[in-house]
């Protein structure tokens, strides 16, 4: 069959136009048949009701109004407003991405076929591109596209044959803002929350809080994206019941104790992974590890033994955390010997320590899968500026670049300690900063916080740590 050179007539388009978008047609036919069959006073009575009912819900339950309603009605308002009409089809033309029909010469604008905005600041607009366009025409225009859509970034990614995402970052919430100073230390431990260790503030300006106990979290970002604010501030977060032996941390420094090395008296276990003179023995490092397996195996037998399933924080029975910065060094570029066991014995304690309360936390700089051979076993992810966009999915989570965790844009240097967290159960990533941790926050977390003597049931600090 040839090609006509007439158009579609108008009201075939406006009937399609309809049946795509049945919400929109809906609501005035109902209403009108609505008010039709019971009368105006019977459908206004109605609207109001849902009206206050919708204002109820808003102020009575900010949290589930948030999370469930706000999204949506966000997104219908930028569908309708931000991303409709001539506004739409004139920053297209203005970008080169609409096409003329060669036998009508009617202007084809790319259809928007769903817009979703689960944070304020960054919106998913998924787009049907016309024939014969392609992602790198798209990619070509991302700079000029987002100055037309008046956003501050926007990045272009293939969802499917013909289809784009653009995620579209509206505003930068971090851009001009100054460093998040350090949070106060918490006057005593029963003022600790360890479902709610404070790191910093969220985009929306709220605090920032993950759960440290019965879970593992794994800290990524390249060199200078600010990994050392995330670690200090966990740290100080729980800084009480260190003191207080409620929470035992044991630390791993493949990069040779530069920067935990001044903080070893807060550790109940230290090592630098180097010998006195200094030569690199990351053997060191795995016993460390070896010492959180064998007391995870410990305390799951006095668990069992007691009948109890899961442990409560206690002196005799403290979180015991695991932290190793620059996880890299253990998982992957070590000796092939060290790096066996520590993955073992890593793997043992991430997959058996949540009854009995033993966490596990890693930073590392390159998140491959070779890198990162256990990262399906982490709990709560949080990925500072990386370099490669290939990267954001394997910290966070297959679909999370996608979803606007564009951490591969992340600029450098200002952008410190700026990132995305994605937790276990949730769909979305969030944008959050880490509260930066100046040498004289680390210095008032040492002196305060360091327990003054090892627990009487705990064995004695490893010599690294005291030395
Ligand atoms: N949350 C933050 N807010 C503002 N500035 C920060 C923040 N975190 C870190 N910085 C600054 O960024 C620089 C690099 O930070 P940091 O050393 O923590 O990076 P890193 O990711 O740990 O790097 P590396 O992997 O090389 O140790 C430092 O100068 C620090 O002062």
């Amino acid at each position: 069959m040839g090609k006509s050179s007439r158009r579609q007539g108008r009201e075939w388009r406006a009937a399609l136009w309809c049946a795509r978008h049945p919400l929109v047609t809906s609501l005035p036919v109902s209403v009108g048949a609505s008010a039709a069959t019971f009368g105006p006073v019977t459908t206004s009575a109605v609207a109001a009701g849902l009206g206050v009912g919708l204002l109820s819900w808003y102020r009575g339950h900010p949290d589930s109004f948030d999370h469930l309603l706000l999204p949506r009605l966000r997104a219908a308002r930028r569908r309708w407003w931000s991303y409709a009409g001539h506004r739409w089809s004139r920053a297209l033309r203005d970008c080169d991405l609409t096409r003329e029909h060669r036998q009508t010469q009617v202007e084809r604008v790319p259809r928007i076929l769903r817009v979703r905005s689960v944070t304020p600041s960054i919106d998913m607009v998924d787009v049907l591109m016309v024939g014969g366009q392609t992602l790198r025409m798209w990619q070509d225009q991302a700079e000029p596209l987002a100055d037309a859509l008046r956003a501050h970034h926007l990045v272009v990614l293939k969802i499917r044959p013909q289809t784009v995402r653009l995620v579209i970052e509206r505003t930068d919430p971090f851009g001009d803002a100054a460093p998040i100073d350090a949070m106060p230390i918490a006057e005593d431990s029963a003022d600790v929350d360890l479902t709610a260790v404070p790191l910093g503030e969220t985009e929306f300006g709220e605090e920032w809080t993950e759960q440290l106990i019965g879970r593992h979290w794994l800290n990524a970002g390249v060199t200078g994206s600010g990994k050392g604010s995330l670690m200090w501030s966990t740290l100080r977060g729980v800084g009480p019941m260190i003191r207080d032996g409620l929470v035992r941390v044991r630390m791993v420094d493949p990069k040779g104790g530069m920067e935990t090395g001044a903080a070893a008296p807060l550790f109940f276990e230290h090592s630098s992974c180097t010998t006195a003179d200094g030569t690199s023995d990351l053997s060191s490092g795995v016993d460390v590890i070896e010492s959180w397996r064998d007391d995870m195996k410990k305390r799951q037998k006095d668990l069992r033994d007691a009948g109890l399933r899961k442990f409560t924080v206690s002196r005799e029975t403290p979180l015991d955390v695991l932290m190793v910065d620059e996880l890299a060094m253990l998982s992957a570029y070590g000796d092939s010997q060290s790096v066996k066991r520590a993955l073992r014995l890593i793997a043992e304690g991430m997959t058996q320590g949540r009854a009995p309360g033993f966490s596990f936390v890693a930073y590392v700089q390159e998140p491959t899968k070779e890198v990162v051979p256990i990262r399906d076993l982490f709990t709560t992810r949080i990925c500072l500026a990386l370099t490669s966009a290939n990267h954001v999915n394997a910290v966070l989570g297959d679909g999370m670049l996608e979803a606007g965790a564009l951490a591969h844009e992340i600029p450098l240097g200002t952008h410190a300690g700026v990132g995305f967290v994605k937790h276990e159960k949730s769909r979305h990533p969030r944008r959050v900063r880490a509260a930066n941790q100046t040498d004289e926050d680390i210095a008032e977390l040492v002196r305060t916080c360091s327990p003054e003597q090892p627990p009487d049931n705990v064995v004695p600090l490893r010599d690294e740590a005291v030395a």
